[in-house]
């Protein structure tokens, strides 16, 4: 049995940075912006009003009387320029006239005709942004990065219409076992329902791949074959089930007929000891537990970190927080522990019922506890390693 990290070490090795495609702007949030992309423009292009007001030349006081000579609105600049005692109505986004050094909030003004005279709180000013305060010509927004919806944002006002990202790895996911039926489907008296494969394929897609659910694969090498026939073309091919060591977990042996070229077999890790993974032609390959939250914790340890790499981001393995135990974490064994629990104002508390059948309690945690191998157990109080799910 390999430790966790050096698992990640060699699942990492399998998984290069995919091609670089150019998508929409409006197809661009989620995804990783695989180079870095250029303003256009400077904004804002003009020095411009940040207020609804008058735009003056010169000092103001109060009492000062300016003679209005024309307006600015955004879209419709005054063409003119503003000389001392002259005025110019100005609306947020117009340009500056000419010649106008600040801008006076209309709140700080009576208007009497055409004349306006300040009033006795007049405010400082001078609500003018400066051309290009928000970003130069020539600006970039560096890659790789995980473009956000302000990203796309920014993207917009930089004029930039087309985006350079990394194609989204296709992941194709194996639901293997004679027990399964497809959610919806009547499940006969010694059935389940396959429900990792959904999961694993809401997971990916939160990451940005693309998920294709390929057939229930029979315990059977033949029907394992065909379902693998049916991976052709993916990046990631996830088999889930059929891992371990029972004479109907034959996953393992099918991989080997096809040539498959191992990376390991079996981690350090509780749940999710008997991981395999490999290279299977062009595609990397994960072989993942078929306990339910074997199967969800490694897509979280070890696929997203995969599916990371292949979308070129840089840190894919996720740092730990460092969180408070509520209460007494028990002693741990040989494998390191990914304890299902739930933060509360005290600190984080592991759920009494560990066992990696349970998705109701996977699905009511909002971590992970991780415990080292070995660890004696530690007291409510102490800070230990947590993974937000
Ligand atoms: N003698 C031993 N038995 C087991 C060991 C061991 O070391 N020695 N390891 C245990 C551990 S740990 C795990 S985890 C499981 C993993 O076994 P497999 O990967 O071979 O998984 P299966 O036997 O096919 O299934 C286990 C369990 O999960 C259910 N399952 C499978 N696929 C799905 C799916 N897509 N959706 C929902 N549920 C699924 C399956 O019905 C079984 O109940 O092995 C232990 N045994
Ligand atoms: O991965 Mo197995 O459940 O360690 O529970």
């Amino acid at each position: 049995m390999i430790t966790v990290s050096e698992a990640l070490d060699k699942l990492l090795e399998l998984a290069a940075p995919l091609a670089v495609e150019e998508v929409p702007l409006r197809a661009s949030s989620g995804r990783t912006l695989a180079r870095p992309v250029t303003a256009r423009r400077d904004q804002p292009p003009f020095s411009a009003s940040a207020m609804d007001g008058y735009a003056i030349a010169g000092g103001a006081a109060p009492g000062d009387r300016f003679e209005v000579i024309g307006e600015a609105a955004a879209g419709h600049g005054f063409s003119g320029s503003v000389g001392s005692g002259q005025a110019v109505r100005i609306f947020t986004g117009a340009p500056m006239p000419e010649g106008a050094t600040r801008v006076v909030i209309q709140e700080d003004t009576s208007r009497d005709g055409g004349t306006i005279t300040l009033t006795e709180d007049l405010g400082t000013g001078p609500h003018v942004r400066a051309l290009g305060a928000d970003f130069r010509i020539g600006d970039t927004l560096d890659a790789p990065r995980l473009l956000s919806p302000s990203d796309v944002a920014l993207m917009a006002a930089m004029n930039i219409d087309t985006v350079p990202v990394t194609r989204r790895p296709d992941v194709a996911i194996i639901a293997t076992g004679d027990e399964l039926v497809q959610p919806g489907e009547d499940p006969g008296p010694d059935q389940i329902i396959a429900s990792n494969s959904y999961g694993l394929a809401a997971l990916v897609e939160a990451l940005g791949a693309t998920a294709r659910l390929l057939p229930i694969a029979r315990d059977t090498k033949a029907s394992l074959q065909t379902v693998f026939d049916l991976a052709e073309g993916a990046d990631l091919i996830l088999t889930i089930g059929g891992a371990s060591v029972g004479d109907h977990d034959l996953v393992g042996p099918a991989l080997a007929d096809r040539g498959m070229e191992r990376a390991f077999y079996k981690v350090a890790m509780r749940p999710g000891k008997p991981l395999m993974a490999g290279r299977l032609g062009d595609a990397a390959l994960i072989g993942l537990p078929g306990n339910p939250v074997s199967a969800m914790v490694c897509g979280h340890v070890f696929v997203a970190p995969v599916i990371r790499a292949m979308l070129g981001q840089k840190d894919v393995v996720p740092m730990p927080e460092q969180r408070p135990l509520a209460a007494d974490l028990p002693a741990n064994g040989p494998r390191q522990h990914y304890l299902r629990a739930r933060t509360t104002a005290a600190g984080v508390i592991a759920y009494d019922k560990q066992d990696s059948s349970l998705l109701s309690v996977l699905s009511e945690a909002d971590c992970l506890i991780v415990q080292p191998p070995g660890d004696p157990g530690q007291p409510a109080g102490r800070y230990v390693d947590v993974l937000p799910l």
